[in-house]
């Protein structure tokens, strides 16, 4: 056995407390053993001056959307999709995924987030990123019907189907999947009833966009006759493992419809505040037992991969929201971002405790905005950056020490997707 100590910090532990400990950690199994007093390691991580937190768990991502990243901004998320950013994908191609992923990654690893879960296309090349970085995925291939054809249509739903089915487990099983619906409106109805109960009998948790904004809600409500997530039960969706990104506009029979079956919501603050999607009802939603974890949406509607960002967000915009200021407070967001994606996603992961996954951030307190310290939960959520984080660990590995990133060559990554974004854009105005 090989363990690694992370010595001389203050450990956020799964209570919300904080107290002085060493956390030691095996990395051959990749689990925490211990946190307490004096752990000695082989191999030591300096936390001294530093808290030591659960890695960030970003509940819904489209990672290569970094490539996009601002050059479409300022507009609502129709008129964003359709004229700017579904052309530009279009032009995408595998190697250009991997690019935009790897940059991705890089930047989560930065401000240490260990795991993600993703919507995209070209997958296998997300995951290799995924490999190679060494941090944890919930990946999928996103399908969409409308506008396409039978034949194609089908091929997407297949496709997401295929791709969850091949890819899970992968990476030492740091990798895990979802099938991808992309939403109620983008997807036809016959297609939901054909392959939602198919990806049930492979076992496989859905994953999809829901109540985003009110142009969404409107045509299902006129169609259906019911509010969108009672049409989304109909079809089969919402079971206890799956997690709805977004869920900005739900009434109070769809907050019971969540609490009642289990399913999860991927709250994405910054990317509604920017589309001007809506506001929503966190603190509703946490009332009622809903699982809500944060997750940033892609990079051009944010336009950053920090979760420590997200996290002040959901503080601000949930007070609004409520018009409460002791609404959604500090460590019910260091919750969400931590177990609370984490358990959206299916993922053992979000607590510093003996037997769970060593995957964890080190942020450094020696700042002038973290100065002085009386509340570590506070300042995680209301003062801290991602550029903060001095070390990131994922499955007992050190994927950053001391800001430098080891598993990734950042120049190499940067320049690699400044090129294919240049090269991606040239051919899509071309
Ligand atoms: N296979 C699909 C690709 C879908 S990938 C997932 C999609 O979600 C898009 N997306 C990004 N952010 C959002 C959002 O906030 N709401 C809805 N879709 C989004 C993203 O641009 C991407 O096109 C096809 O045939 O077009
Ligand atoms: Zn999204």
């Amino acid at each position: 056995m090989t363990t690694l100590s992370i010595t001389g910090g203050q450990v956020l532990l799964p209570d919300g407390t904080v107290t002085r400990a060493d956390v030691l950690v095996d990395q051959d199994s990749g689990e925490i053993l211990e946190t307490g007093a004096d752990l000695e390691g082989d191999a030591t991580l300096d936390a001294a001056d530093s808290l030591v937190t659960p890695g960030f768990v970003n509940g819904h991502c489209h990672v290569a959307m970094t490539l996009l990243r601002g050059a479409a901004d300022d507009k609502p998320l129709d008129a964003w999709l359709q004229e700017d950013i579904w052309p530009v994908e279009a032009e995408l191609t595998p190697e250009d995924v991997r690019a935009g992923a790897e940059l991705g990654i890089l930047e989560m690893i930065k401000g240490g987030v260990t795991a993600f879960s993703d919507m995209y296309f070209h997958v296998p090349e997300i995951a290799t990123a995924v490999e190679k970085a060494g941090v944890r995925a919930v990946l999928g291939h996103t399908a969409i019907t409308i506008g396409k054809d039978e034949a194609d249509a089908r091929a997407d739903m297949e496709e997401s189907l295929a791709v969850a089915t091949d890819l899970d487990g992968a990476a030492d099983g740091r990798i895990s999947t979802t099938f991808q619906p992309h939403s109620l409106t983008t997807v036809g109805e016959e297609y939901l009833r054909e392959y939602v109960p198919r990806a049930r009998e492979v076992g496989l948790p859905i994953h999809f966009h829901a109540n985003e904004t009110t142009n969404e809600v409107d045509p299902i409500v006129e169609e259906h006759g019911v509010r969108p997530l009672e049409y989304a039960r109909d079809v089969g969706l919402l079971e206890a493992e799956d997690f709805v990104a977004h869920g900005v506009h739900v009434d109070g029979t769809e907050i019971d419809l969540l609490s009642e079956t289990g399913a999860s919501v991927i709250h994405c603050p910054a990317s509604n505040m920017k589309l001007a999607s809506g506001m929503a009802p966190v603190q509703r939603l946490r009332e009622a037992g809903v699982t809500v974890g944060l997750g940033t949406d892609g990079a051009a509607s944010n336009n950053d991969l920090s979760l420590l960002d997200e996290g002040r967000d959901a503080a601000m915009i949930g007070k609004l929201a409520a018009e409460d200021a002791s609404a959604v407070p500090a460590d019910a967001v260091v919750e969400m971002l931590t177990q609370g994606s984490a358990d959206a996603m299916g993922l053992p992961v979000g607590r510093l405790e003996a037997g769970a996954p060593a995957d964890l951030a080190v942020i450094d307190l020696e700042r002038p905005h973290l100065t002085p310290a009386h509340d570590l939960v506070s300042h995680l959520v209301y003062a801290a950056a991602a550029s903060d984080v001095r070390h990131t660990v994922c499955d007992g590995q050190v994927l950053m020490r001391d800001r430098e990133v080891t598993t990734l060559e950042e120049d190499a990554v940067l320049e690699r997707a400044s090129e294919a974004a240049t090269q991606l854009f040239e051919r899509a105005e071309g």
